[in-house]
């Protein structure tokens, strides 16, 4: 499979401060992938080397198969960028700003500024002096795709959208993917990315730290689930479901003749189902896997906030807690 991105031993240095170490992966052509990583992580300073806004202190980078430094203005044509901090000029309206950069970027289909901002809820005969944080967002996002760009290298691309423009965004996204382009897009949390991108990785402290298939993390992540049931103790409930392989976190309530409990899992559900078929259930709740807690984990390491959970809470009259930790997936 053809790589769209790829970049080996990628290290940036500002002065004598080195802020990405050896920054490794690829992008396979024709794919979304997203990159998160908290404040600082390096994913700008990563999306303005693949764009040669800045030169990379040593390493290799490779982007539509050209090394960017010698790319030029017609590698740069075949990408459409998203800055994560947006400079417009005050004084054109959205429709100028944009004509200006289609001199630059290349021809775009007849009508398709147009139905991008009508999608996107965009005003393009405002002046951009005027426009709303969301709205020059929108403004950078029209910009990105109207040129139908092979890759679109989006940093931090739903920042300062409603919950329906990001809809409408993460609709952009699968069709841009559907029409065989590639996209490369930064964000700070999982459950954006996880919405339109096949792959993640986890960018920290300017290392890659994790690269997942979003449905590798989706089988390994943590779900919660809560059941009630009759005709058990909360001792014996307790003891049947922390016997079950990646559960944690179990909590038992016993009240009137009735055990609740509460716990985590990782992983399969097949053995849970299995274990939970013998009791009598009057409730039973499986929630989605929470692939942020997952990624939570990979970030954190011991006692840092997004650490996993403490252990178990007990309440109730006559509480027993089993518990194992939480399989964790491991970092490639
Ligand atoms: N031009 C620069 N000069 C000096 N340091 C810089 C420069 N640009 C970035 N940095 C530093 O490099 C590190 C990585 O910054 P970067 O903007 O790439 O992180 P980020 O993951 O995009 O963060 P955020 O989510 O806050 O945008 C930070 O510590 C930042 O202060």
């Amino acid at each position: 499979m053809a790589h769209a991105i790829s970049t080996r031993s990628l290290t940036k240095k500002f002065g004598r401060r080195e802020v990405l170490h050896g920054v490794d992966f690829s992008v396979e052509a024709g794919s979304v992938f997203g990159v998160i990583g908290p404040n600082g992580a390096g994913k700008t300073t990563t999306m303005r080397c693949l764009l040669d806004i800045i030169r990379p202190t040593s390493g290799e980078v490779r982007v539509l198969g050209k090394d960017p430094r010698q790319g030029g203005p017609e590698l740069r044509r075949r990408i459409g960028y998203l800055p994560g901090e947006l400079f417009l000029e005050g004084r054109v309206t959205g429709r100028k700003l944009l004509s200006h950069y289609e001199a630059i970027s290349g021809p775009v289909a007849p009508g398709r500024i147009d139905a991008l901002a009508e999608r996107l809820g965009l005003d393009l005969d405002r002046h951009t002096r005027k426009l709303s944080k969301g709205n020059k967002q929108k403004l950078g996002l029209v910009q990105a795709f109207m040129h139908s760009p092979e890759l679109l290298v989006l940093d931090e691309p739903t920042s300062g959208l409603d919950p329906l423009v990001q809809q409408e965004f993460h609709a952009m996204v699968r069709e841009a993917r559907q029409q065989g382009q590639t996209i490369f897009l930064s964000s700070h949390v999982l459950s954006e990315v996880q919405q339109t991108a096949d792959t993640v990785a986890i960018l920290r402290d300017g290392k890659i730290i994790a690269v997942e298939s979003v449905s590798g993390l989706r089988e390994g992540a943590v779900r919660h689930l809560r059941f009630s049931a009759t005709g058990i103790t909360g001792h014996d409930a307790g003891a049947l479901l922390g016997a079950v392989p990646g559960v944690g976190h179990v909590e038992v309530l016993e009240s009137n003749g009735t055990v609740t409990l509460s716990a985590t899992l990782a992983g399969a559900i097949q053995p849970l189902v299995k274990a939970l078929s013998t009791l009598q259930l009057k409730d039973l709740v499986l929630e989605e896997p929470d692939l942020e807690e997952s990624v939570l984990q990979m970030y954190s390491s011991p006692g840092e906030p997004g650490s996993p959970p403490p252990g178990p809470r007990v309440s109730g009259h006559r509480a027993s807690t089993h518990r194992k930790p939480v399989q964790q997936e491991s970092a490639k």
